[in-house]
């Protein structure tokens, strides 16, 4: 059975003749949970947005569903750092923003709008503006905006970076239950060992140099605990590989 996502010997520069990627290859499974970490400016936001499709000119092979990867499309929802949300309208018009694009009618985004939003919980605030919103409150809507339009892939840059500590543990458990109940394929780009180890069935390794230096499964039991031995087994492992990266 071929996998949902297959990259075969990725390699990317950006047009300053930066190498960036270098012969990158994985797969990804139907409802796998896979973060992508590694040391700061290793490539992790280039080769998501290789998958997501914005970038076209890479060398190599990314496909999805057999497809080779050319552009943006509506299987893959991307969620990015700075949220990209409208400030001045209500999260309702902001999730109602994609439906509206794809032609969805005025019924059917309504109830989808709703159901999501309520997912996210958040209906309390349905016709609040954006800027009145908490940073976590705008991260859920930035998810919600997303998911919305139900794409199997959920593609998410550094999403919780911003915000406090306490915060991001909810939203990670939230995310958790979203990927998991949504039967989505997740990929996350994080720096975070903690959201890393917390989220992922598997962990693709980078190294400084743009490849691939690792891909660890994580086996633990759902819900995750954070205080458990197995799980800071994983924390300590990853810990000393980007300590080592750092010191090369
Ligand atoms: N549009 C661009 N044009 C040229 N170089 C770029 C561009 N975007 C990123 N880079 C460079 O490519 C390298 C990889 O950047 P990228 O953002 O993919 O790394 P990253 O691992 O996600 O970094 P971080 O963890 O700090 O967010 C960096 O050296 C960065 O400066």
């Amino acid at each position: 059975m071929t996998s949902l996502v297959n990259l075969e010997k990725v390699s990317f520069q950006y047009k300053n003749d930066l190498q960036v990627l270098n012969n990158i290859n994985f797969k990804i499974e139907q409802e796998e949970f896979v973060s992508i970490l590694g040391p700061s400016g290793c490539g992790k936001s280039t080769l998501l947005n290789l998958i997501a499709g914005f970038i076209p000119y890479y060398t190599g092979s990314i496909k999805i569903e057999d497809k080779q990867v050319k552009m943006p499309s509506e299987d893959r929802g991307f969620v990015f750092q700075d949220l990209a949300l409208f400030p001045w309208l209500s999260v309702y018009k902001n999730v109602e923003f994609g439906l509206k694009m794809q032609g969805d009618s005025k019924t059917s985004r309504d109830q989808k709008v709703r159901g999501m939003v309520e997912l996210v919980g958040l209906t309390k605030y349905l016709d609040y503006p954006i800027s009145s919103l908490s940073g976590g409150m705008k991260q859920r809507v930035a998810l919600a905006r997303t998911l919305v339009t139900e794409p199997n892939i959920l593609l998410l840059d550094e999403p919780f970076s911003a915000l406090d500590a306490q915060t991001r543990d909810v939203l990670q458990e939230e995310l958790f239950s979203l990927h998991n109940n949504l039967n989505m394929t997740t990929i996350l780009v994080t720096h975070s060992i903690d959201e890393a180890v917390f989220l992922s069935d598997t962990i693709v390794l980078l190294s400084k140099n743009g490849q691939v230096k690792d891909i660890i499964d994580i086996e633990l039991e759902s819900p995750r605990d954070r205080t458990s031995s197995n799980y800071n087994a994983y924390v300590k492992r990853l810990y000393e590989f980007l300590q080592n990266e750092r010191q090369q």
